[in-house]
Formats: C-alpha cells, structure tokens, sequence
C-alpha cells in the first residue's frame, strides 16, 4: 500500500522545494513531481515538513512529591495535534537508584500508551559503582544521553566531582551528557532565606533562581565538559548569561549544544505578579519564564547558530496539584505544558514575523534535534529510506490556544489565549495519518515504539579523535639526568 501527499512545499532544513512524497509502508520512498499511489494526502496551500521531535519531556515523572499528569498516551496524542511525532522522554531511577530498572519501568508505562515514537534519556542522580556500570546498560538499550542536574539540591542535584566522574564515563561510552544548570547551592540559600522573611508565594520562585545563578552554572558545566573532553547539551536555556556562556564556549571550538524552551522565547515573568496565585502557580518551573529582553537574546541565538534547538520541557501538572505549594513557593511542583502549542507558537511567533525562516524553523525543531541525539536521517529527514514521520503543516489555520480545547490532560494551558495563525492539517507518523485536522481523529495507545538510539555520534567521535591527538604529554627524560631521590 503506497501514499502520496500531494501538491504542497517540501521544507528541510535546507532547502524549500515544490514536490510530492511517496511513502511505502512506513518509509519515504520518492521525492519528486507528479508521484502516482494508492491513496492521496492533500497538501496543496500547505507546507510539508519533517515530523517535530520534541527533546525534552518528562510524562507520569515521579517529582517533588507527586507525579506529573500528563501521561505517556495524553501526552503523545497532545504531541500528535500539534505536529510532533516523537518525543524524548527523561527517565529517573526510583528509590533503588537503579538505571536498568528505571528503563524498564519506563518501558513498562510508556509501551501500551504512546501514540507515536519515543526515545528516553537518563538522569543521574548521584555517584557510584552501580551507575558508573549500569550506564553501560543504557547506552546498550539505546538511551546514549545523560542528563545532571546541578539544582534541586537534597533530590537529584549532583556535585562538580560527580559531573567530571559522569561525563568522563559518558566519553568512554560514547554519550552525550546534559545538564541542568542552575548554582543548586545558591536556590538552596535562596530559597530558606525567603521563607525565613515569610515570603511564600510564587513570584518568590523566579526570585530565588536569577539568571546569574544560571549563567554561572552554564560556565561551571562547560569547564567539566573541556575537563572531560565531552560535547555537552544545556537543557532549557532561559537567559543571556547562560546563553553567552554557550557562545563562548561555541566561539572556542567547544561541541556546546543549547535548548531554549518555547516558553522561554514568548512567555514573561510578570506572569509570577499575578494576583491570581492558581495563575502565577501553574507557570513555575525551573528555570523560571525571564524577561523580554531575555526573549531576544534567546531568538538571536536561534537565528545565528549559537542555539540549535527549542523543547518544551513539557512536566504537567494540574492546578490541584499546584497547590501542593499554597503557604510555599518551594513545594509547587516545578513544569508546565507546551507538547502541542511548540510548533505552532513557534512559527507564529518565529517565521510570520520574519525571526525565522521555513527552513530554520525545521532545523530547531526537528533536524538538529535527530542530528545531536544521534537519530538522524531516519527522524528528522524527508529523504528516501526516512521514516515517514511527516507533517503537512497548513499556515492558513489559526485558532487561540485554551484548555477548552486541548489534547493535554491538565485544566489550563500557559499558552492560554494566544493566537497562532498555522496547524497541523495531518500528522503521520511512519506512513501512518494519526491526526487530521477537523476529522475527529482519535488516539491509538499502544501504536508508537521506542526508538534506540545509537552511541558515539560523529561529534563524539570527533572530539575523542582530537583529544587523543592533542592531549599534552609527559616529557620523556634520560635517566641519567634526573636527580636520585632523596
Ligand atoms: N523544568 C521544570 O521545572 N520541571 C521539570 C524538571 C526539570 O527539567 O528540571
Ligand atoms: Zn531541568
Ligand atoms: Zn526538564
């Protein structure tokens, strides 16, 4: 069985080109004009672009005390609506700080539920024998990156030594570490000092963390990664300071990738000023939404090259839930949602305003996300041989986001009442029409797989070359001419 979609732009991230696609089974087979099928997509007035990878979600996450709603098939359907084929899950071990079975509980709760693919990277919460062997074990299940963070200290944050031990095993194995970088010390300080003036609410939360925490961590993380001589991937870069730290670092030859968040290119911290604590509540996260100069430095980055892809970091909670934290700030679950609205506000507010071309729109969203993660060209490429993960992308359908209407499990939406002006006319996800717009589709648990995805991609592979090449070495000396000990 063969389809074509018919008649619309084919945008990658390099090139825009009017053609037709023709899928067999659940791979791309053709590329070309007046391509004949069994059965037609229509995609004439629409573009035609890879399907979105979103690299950063966290769906039925055990967290500060609770579990995020949002679950594997929620999550993945949300995904599907608004144009986003796979997702990279961030899997925490449990209680027993076991790796293996992290993944296999993983495994065990998104399987029967997810609607399209899924990948997963792996947090490490501390150090040990057990996680130095089981990162092995990831890395041979699939799952070649690691994510540190460096705040929520008491919880998951880890310490510099940690980090250098971790990354310097994730050179070994080919990996790619992440981190979260915020001075966890300095939150920590933060954090007991307000409460001790009795300051509770939420906008106390964006307080207790500002950029310069984030900056400063961005820098320390970048040092251990040169120390290590690793790549590294900075998760939801919120603000200038840590995004000039990737810069520099970039500027130096150093493999820095950085994730801006959707939310951080369009969302403010007045926000936390709401009188409405339930408002100001449901958008705490951590990093904290920055202020608009700070959108700006995040879309320069986009558009220069300095940061290559935008997640969502979508952790959603319900406003029940949110008010775990009412008399403090400290215990409102950290996250917000945005799986849906990613590419959609994205466009809207990137390319129809001329802050990004098609092309590079593609790139952020989905080709550098496959590249980086080892993935690509079987995610995040139309090109023969590809999975059909594709979407016929329509920029004549607006709609204002709401909760009314969302696929998303939880009662409000950050996005609320913003108006995007393009959506998702299908979404297919290997070969397969998962989401069609207006046509009452509806989710298909248990239809996605878990993607694996290799080890040493070829930035790896390149920096341990030149590391190997260049490391300094000892000075070979006579015997003669060195002292006797004394
Ligand atoms: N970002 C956030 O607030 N919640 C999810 C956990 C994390 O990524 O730090
Ligand atoms: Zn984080
Ligand atoms: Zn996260």
């Amino acid at each position: 069985m063969t389809k074509v979609i018919k008649g619309g732009i084919v945008v990658t991230a390099d090139r825009q080109v009017q053609a037709d696609i023709l899928i067999e089974g659940e791979t791309i087979k053709e590329i070309g004009p007046d391509l004949k099928g069994d059965e037609y997509i229509d995609a004439e007035g629409a573009y035609v672009i890879p399907g979105g990878i979103d690299p950063h979600t966290h769906l039925e996450m055990p967290f500060m005390g609770t579990t995020a709603a949002e679950t594997f098939e929620t999550g993945t359907w949300a995904a599907a609506a608004g144009g986003t084929t796979m997702v990279i899950d961030f899997c925490l071990p449990g209680a027993d700080g076991s790796i293996k079975n992290a993944i296999n509980e993983w495994h065990r709760k998104s399987a029967p539920q997810i609607c399209s693919d899924i990948g997963y990277h792996m947090a490490i919460t501390g150090w040990n024998e057990q996680i130095f062997d089981e990162m092995k074990y990831a890395v041979d299940a699939g799952v070649n990156s690691f994510k540190h963070f460096m705040a929520y200290k008491g919880a998951l944050m880890v310490e510099d030594d940690e980090m250098f031990a971790s990354f310097s095993r994730c050179v070994e194995l080919g990996a790619l570490p992440m981190v979260h970088a915020e001075n966890g010390d300095l939150v920590d300080l933060m954090q007991k000092k307000f409460l001790a003036e009795g300051k509770t609410g939420p906008e106390w939360h964006a307080r207790s963390r500002p950029p310069e925490f984030e900056g400063e961590a961005t820098n320390r993380a970048i040092t251990v990664a040169d120390a290590a001589g690793t790549p590294l991937y900075v998760v939801h870069v919120s603000c200038e300071q840590a995004h000039e730290a990737i810069r520099r670092a970039r500027q130096k030859g150093m493999r820095v990738y950085g994730e801006p968040l959707v939310q951080f290119l369009t969302l403010d911290h007045d926000e936390y000023l709401s009188t409405d604590w339930d408002h100001s509540a449901r958008r705490v996260m951590s990093p904290p939404f920055r202020g608009r100069e700070f959108h700006d430095s995040l879309w320069a980055g986009l558009q220069s090259g300095s940061l290559q892809v935008v997640a969502t970091d979508h952790c959603a909670f319900t406003t029940e839930q949110k008010r775990m934290g009412l008399n403090d700030f400290t215990k409102i679950p950290n996250g917000t949602n945005g799986l849906e609205e990613r590419l959609a506000v994205l466009w809207t507010q990137g390319v129809e305003t001329g802050r990004l071309t098609p092309e590079e729109f593609v790139a952020v969203t989905s080709t550098n996300i496959a590249r980086i993660l080892n993935i690509y060209p079987k995610k995040g490429a139309i090109m023969p041989g590809a999975d059909a993960d594709i979407v016929v992308w329509d920029p004549k359908i607006s709609k204002t986001i709401s909760a009314s209407n969302h696929k998303s499990i939880i009662d409000y939406n950050v996005f609320e009442g913003t108006k995007v002006t393009a959506q998702a006319r299908y979404t297919l996800s290997r070969g397969e029409v998962i989401w069609a717009w207006g046509q009452n589709s509806q989710p298909q648990p248990g239809r996605g797989r878990f993607v694996p995805r290799p080890a040493f991609n070829s930035a790896a592979t390149a920096l341990s070359k030149w590391k190997a090449l260049n490391s300094p070495r000892s000075v070979q000396r006579d015997p003669l001419n060195i002292p006797a000990g004394v």
